[in-house]
Order: structure tokens, then C-alpha cells, then sequence
């Protein structure tokens, strides 16, 4: 029975730590093996799949909410569909948002009968940035889960930061979890046999840190009830709902809730004017980049036959001509903005600002 059971690998890391990067080069190398991928994103209209790049994989987007704490439901039913899958998959990569926190998606697997009886969890991988992980662990409580909860973790972007830097961030992480293999990596470079097929999960440390960890809580039947930006309101609502008089929260325990202070703004237009267009993206991520956890974008440039990507986290934007727009496709502009304290009318305005003038 057990060399049947499909590994599955859990990506996760905060936001632009490198999850995609990792999972394109798992998905373009060339190893012979077929992956079925899942993703789940944080934001309104669903960019990352736009940013995966094109290959033979099967790749299951799920963007309605969080996969942590929202959409389990829907994971397990995406799993036990592909396992039904004649010709089987030789894994299952589920990357999850940078906001989640990845034990409850760990616990899926352990929780469905089916789904335990024919996938194996091979190990959690979490991608960290070297230049921001400091930062997130003192303000944000589900990047010191994903270290946690990690078997193997890649210190990513060491390109960005000093020796000395990259060696205070390695301490800090073993601080936080001693047993992960670390790896540093530029651009998510790593041998993948380092982070697939490991059999690196250890339900006994993950015990210690989380004793309930298997007592898969009655699934509360929330699913479908959160707003694509993962309505915390309902999470306050089941917590009440679900007062039986004993003191301990479930939801507390598993489902630290996401900071309500990160939030996105999405935009939609048409094309827009590249001369006005860049220098508005400098100023902005110049002017709130402490504040943009991340901005990720497919555009349409005015006269420009390539869709535009464009990336950041904080202060650092990088832009792609990515392929050809298709004549099928609306040559449409869409750009995410997920942080904090953002001013969304002046952005949404200033963006307005920068579509091309048609006549
Ligand atoms: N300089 C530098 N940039 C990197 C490195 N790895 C990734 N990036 C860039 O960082 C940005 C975020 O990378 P992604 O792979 O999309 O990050 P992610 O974790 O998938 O992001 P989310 O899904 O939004 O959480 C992109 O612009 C990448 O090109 C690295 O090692 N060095």
C-alpha cells in the first residue's frame, strides 16, 4: 500500500519570498516526472497562474480565500479528484499563499481518510527572504509558522543581502526551528531531489510543537463562506459560535488569525501609457514601498504586442515582456497591490491616470 501513496509537497513561505520562482523551476526542469500543482493566492483576481509558466502539468488554481483556514474543503476535494486520476501523478505540489499558515493545510493530510490512505505529506518547504524574513517575523505571526512548521527551508535572495545578513537570518531561523535543512539559494536554485521526494515530514516533531495537530477538528463547514480576501469577520463569528464552554479555542490553536492589517487593492484597465505608467510605479513603490508587502501585474501596454509583467516586494519592482497577447485574450491591464496602510484611492486614481488616451 505505502509505495502507492502520491508525495505530496507543501510550498510555502511569505509573500515574494520565491514560492513561484521554485515551482517554475520544478515545473521546467527537465526530470521526467509528472507533478499536479495547486495553488492559492491571496487577492482578487488571480495573477499567479498567469505567472507559473506553461508546461504539460495539471494545475489546480484555488483563489477564493486562504487555503489555511478556508478553502481545506476544497483542497481535499481537489486531491481525492486526482487521485482518481487514471496514470496517477508521481506528486501533488500545493504552494499556498504567503499568508497561510501551513499546518492546517499539513493536517489535510492526515485528516481524510481517503486522502491519508493514498498521499504521503513528503515535506514541508518553506522559501524565505533573505532581505525581509527579519522583518515579517517580528510583525507578521504566519511567517514564524511557515519556519516552524518547515523541513526544509530555502534561504532565498542571498543575492540581496550581505554575509553577515544572510548569517543573522540563518540564526534566527534555527532559533525558531532547529531540525529544517537550510539551504541558501539566489532565484530558488536547488537541486530538486533536495526538496522533492525527501519523506522529510516527521509527524512526531510537529507533535511536539503542536500537540492537536492530528485531532482534526470537525471541519466547521466554513468554507465557502469567506470573501476572496479571507473575511476574518467569520472567523470571529465561528469562534463564538463554537464557545461550548471549554476553554481552549480550536481556532485559536490551529488558525492563528492572518493579520487583518494586510489587505489588497486590485486594478483593472485597458492599456495603459508606458510613459506615464513607470514613472507612477517608481513613485509609489518609492513613496509606500515599506508598506507593499507585494505588487504583482499582467499589463497591456500601449503598442506593445507583449504582455507585461511586472513584480515587486517593497521597494524592489522588476518588469517582463512575458509572450505574446493572444488574439483571443482582452488586452486588458491587471495589477494586485497586497500590504498595509495603503492609501487604495489615491492609487486607484493615480493608476487611472496612467491608461493610454484612445480616440
Ligand atoms: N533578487 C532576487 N529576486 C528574487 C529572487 N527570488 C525571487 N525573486 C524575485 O522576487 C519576486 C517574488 O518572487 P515569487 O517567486 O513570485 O515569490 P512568491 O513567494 O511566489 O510570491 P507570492 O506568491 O506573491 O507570495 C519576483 O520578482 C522574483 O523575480 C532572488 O533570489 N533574488
Amino acid at each position: 500500500m505505502a509505495e502507492t501513496q502520491i508525495p505530496v509537497t507543501v510550498l510555502t513561505g511569505y509573500l515574494g519570498a520565491g514560492k513561484t520562482t521554485l515551482l517554475n523551476r520544478i515545473l521546467s526542469e527537465n526530470h521526467g516526472k509528472k507533478y499536479a500543482v495547486v495553488v492559492n493566492e491571496f487577492g482578487e483576481i488571480g495573477i499567479d497562474n498567469d505567472l507559473i509558466v506553461e508546461s504539460d502539468e495539471e494545475i489546480y488554481e484555488m483563489n477564493n480565500g486562504c487555503v489555511c483556514c478556508t478553502v481545506r474543503g476544497d483542497l481535499i476535494r481537489v486531491v481525492e479528484g486526482l487521485m482518481k486520476r487514471p496514470g496517477g501523478f508521481d506528486g501533488i505540489l500545493v504552494e499556498t499563499t504567503g499568508l497561510a499558515n501551513p499546518a492546517p493545510v499539513a493536517q489535510t493530510f492526515f485528516m481524510d481518510e481517503d486522502v491519508r490512505a493514498k498521499s504521503r505529506l513528503d515535506a514541508v518547504v518553506t522559501v524565505a527572504d533573505a532581505m525581509n524574513l527579519l522583518k515579517r517575523l517580528d510583525d507578521s505571526p504566519e511567517a514564524e509558522e511557515q519556519i516552524a512548521f518547515a523541513d526544509v527551508v530555502l534561504l532565498n535572495k542571498i543575492d540581496l543581502v550581505s554575509a553577515e545578513q544572510i548569517a543573522a537570518v540563518e540564526r534566527r531561523i534555527r532559533e525558531i526551528n532547529p531540525h529544517a535543512t537550510i539551504h541558501r539559494t539566489e532565484r530558488s536554485a536547488i537541486d530538486l531531489d533536495k526538496v522533492l521526494d525527501r519523506g522529510a515530514f516527521d509527524l512526531d516533531r510537529i507533535l511536539t510543537l503542536d500537540p492537536e495537530f492530528l485531532e482534526g477538528e470537525d471541519d466547521h463547514d466554513h468554507d465557502h463562506e469567506c470573501g476572496p480576501d479571507c473575511d476574518h469577520d467569520h472567523h470571529h463569528r465561528h469562534a463564538h459560535g463554537h464557545d461550548h464552554g471549554h476553554d481552549h479555542d480550536h481556532d485559536h490553536h490551529h488558525h492563528p488569525r492572518h493579520d487583518e492589517s494586510v489587505f489588497s487593492i486590485s486594478l483593472r484597465g485597458g492599456e495603459l501609457d508606458p510613459g506615464k505608467f513607470f514613472p507612477w510605479i517608481q513613485e509609489v513603490t518609492q513613496v509606500e514601498g515599506p508598506n507593499i508587502l507585494r505588487l504583482k501585474g499582467i499589463l497591456a501596454m500601449d503598442r506593445d504586442p507583449d504582455r507585461y509583467v511586472i513584480q515587486g516586494v517593497h521597494m524592489i519592482i522588476e518588469g517582463t515582456h512575458q509572450r505574446p497577447w493572444r488574439d483571443d485574450e482582452p488586452r486588458e491591464s491587471r495589477l494586485v497591490f497586497i500590504g498595509r496602510k495603503l492609501n487604495e484611492d489615491a492609487i486607484r486614481k493615480s493608476f487611472e491616470a496612467c491608461l493610454a488616451k484612445k480616440n
